[in-house]
């Protein structure tokens, strides 16, 4: 059973990896900017009734050294609050990277992305890496340094309110006590009830959320998908129905942005009356105390500015409902995939490395993800050197077979050992990666692994010499080859690699029969020592395979 990790285990591991100290570091100075900007808001409230005083007092005397205050603090708190955003972007790309990183290796680590895909174990695997972990790292930070800093504006201007509003005789209500610090209570009551109010209407933002984000990605998925098949579609007239099938998506995209906008109205609504009573919810309770001569209109000033921001501070939960819903989902989509990304192995099928020269298989039994049965395999021995052919009707379970051998199928039982040795796999198609032909021909290997001379004999030997001096040209290389250039290429791979053991899976069924003959023949003139296994429809294969393997 996968258990989901909890926001904080997802968001801890930068903050106790190596680059600890240079995060901590970072985030330090930007606590220390944040606070000189905070420290400069209180300075410029306390300027603020200083100067009020003065005008009303007619003091002229004191504007020009007042002016020359503000002026310090205008430059204090710009200085601070640029290079806080600076530094702050500065932690957010480092943590984000971090972060990619370690999803990144994880991903590709034993097969993991395979086994996502195979298994539909996560959708949207790149929305998640490339959206969620930008989210992550972002939202983090701004929220975290956001409560931070509202919570020292809270304290500091608690302390002024504390100090200014006096008490409040409540003989109105029938007592004969006075409720000392008042305006301070009443900020804190009138934030704690918007923040409850908030989460009661906002709530279901968190799963619109993560809809929204799911959508946006199926979407996303449909758009390459037809742009890396467009060649089919058209050849099919599919337009019509892929048409179909965006618009579909894409309403699914525009029926939960309706969820989310009846929602974020309310969000906003909220806000907006909140604000608005909040504003003038500091005058109504001090002007009473004005009136009885107990404060200046300076300090009716103080007092409503103090207000206003201890009330600020107090409503960061409020203020940032959507953001946080947003960070919400995407801690929780992120979460779902660190959890199948942990999920151990399945260990139905056992690999082991044998230290025998022969490759053998015991008691093997191919089951589908889902644990139905597949395909029972006969227990086979294979020697060094040897060729088998793999037959058997379509969908026995053939290429599965080759999956268990390579590692990539766990579903099922029995063991298979493997000699140790090189291993080259070639699907019907092959994989070819961006960039020159050179990458394409000798992947997985480095361009740089085999010369030019070597790549440009390879080419020849499987009737491709025209593309010798192409070899550095970059392309779409999948689509500028026709499926048998690219199979005959996946060969001259092979003869380049020169692998102990060859798994073919129907990986010459493009071509005609006498390309596919010059293959095979050229596999036992300069590969003679290599085990092939091959899965094989056409019958004039057999005569290049001394055994075979007949499944079903
Ligand atoms: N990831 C998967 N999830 C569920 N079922 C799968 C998956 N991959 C393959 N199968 C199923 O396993 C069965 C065997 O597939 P496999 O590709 O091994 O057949 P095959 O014998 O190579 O067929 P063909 O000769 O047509 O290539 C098929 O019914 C296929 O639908």
């Amino acid at each position: 059973m996968k258990t989901t990790p909890s926001p904080w285990q997802l968001i801890r591991p930068y903050w106790s990896s190596e680059e600890k100290w240079r995060a901590w570091g970072l985030l330090a100075l930007i606590i220390v900017l944040d606070l000189g900007t905070v420290y400069c808001a209180v300075q410029i409230s306390t300027w603020q009734k200083n100067f009020f005083d003065a005008l009303s007092e007619y003091q002229r005397e004191l504007i020009s050294p007042l002016m020359w205050r503000l002026a310090g603090l205008i430059a204090l708190t710009t200085f601070c609050a640029t290079f806080s955003i600076f530094f702050r972007q500065l932690l957010e790309i480092r943590w984000r990277s971090w972060v990619t990183e370690d999803y990144l290796a994880r991903w590709t680590r034993k097969h993991a992305y395979q086994r996502i895909e195979s298994a539909r174990l996560a959708d949207n695997p790149d929305q998640r890496i490339a959206e969620d972990l930008a989210l992550m790292a972002g939202k983090t930070l701004d929220l975290g340094l956001g409560l931070l800093k509202n919570l020292v504006n809270a304290v500091s201007f608690a302390v002024i309110l504390w100090g200014l509003s006096g008490s409040l005789p409540l003989t109105a209500i029938g007592l004969d006590i006075e409720l000392p610090g008042y305006m301070l209570w009443a900020a804190i009551l009138y934030a704690a009830l918007g923040s409850w109010l908030m989460e009661k209407i906002g709530k279901p933002m968190v799963g619109l959320d993560y809809r929204q984000q799911q959508y946006e990605a199926d979407f996303r998925y449909l758009l390459v998908r037809m742009r890396e098949n467009a060649e089919q579609i058209a050849f099919y007239r599919g337009e019509a129905i892929e048409h179909n099938r965006l618009r579909n998506a894409f309403h699914a995209i525009r029926q939960n942005w309706r969820g989310l906008m009846t929602y974020t109205k309310r969000v906003a609504f909220t806000e907006s009356v909140y604000i608005e009573v909040g504003s003038i919810l500091p005058y109504l309770i001090s002007i009473p105390r004005y009136f009885a001569k107990q404060i200046t209109i300076g300090g009716v000033m103080q007092l409503s500015v103090g207000f206003s921001r201890l009330r600020t501070a107090l409503s960061w939960f409020l203020f940032n409902y959507k953001e946080l819903a947003l960070l919400r989902s995407a801690l929780r989509r992120l979460g779902e995939f660190d959890a199948v990304l942990r999920q151990p192995q399945v260990s139905g099928i056992r690999l082991v490395q044998s230290e025998h020269a022969n490759l053998r298989t015991h008691g093997l039994n191919l089951q589908r993800p889902d644990g139905s049965p597949l395909s029972a395999i006969a227990d086979i021995e294979v020697r060094p050197g040897e060729r088998w052919l793999v037959r058997g009707p379509s969908g026995i379970g053939k290429s599965t077979l080759l999956r268990a051998l390579a590692g990539l199928w766990p579903y099922g039982d029995g063991r298979i050992e493997l000699p140790r040795g090189s291993q080259l796999f070639l699907p019907q198609k092959s994989y070819l990666p961006p960039g020159s032909l050179k990458d394409a021909l000798c992947y997985p290997a480095a361009a740089e692994t085999f010369d030019d001379a070597q790549c440009a004999r390879a080419l020849g030997l499987v009737q491709l010499p025209q593309y010798t001096k192409r070899l550095h040209e970059s392309d779409h290389w999948e689509k500028r080859l026709s499926p048998g250039e690219q199979q005959r290429l996946a060969f001259a791979r092979v003869l380049l690699h020169r692998p102990d053991y060859l798994f073919l899976d129907e990986a010459s069924s493009a071509l005609d029969a006498q390309n596919e003959d010059n293959l095979y023949r050229l596999l036992d003139e300069h590969l003679p020592a290599s085990t092939v296994v091959s899965v094989a429809h056409h019958a004039s294969l057999e005569r290049y395979h001394q055994r075979r393997l007949d499944i079903g």
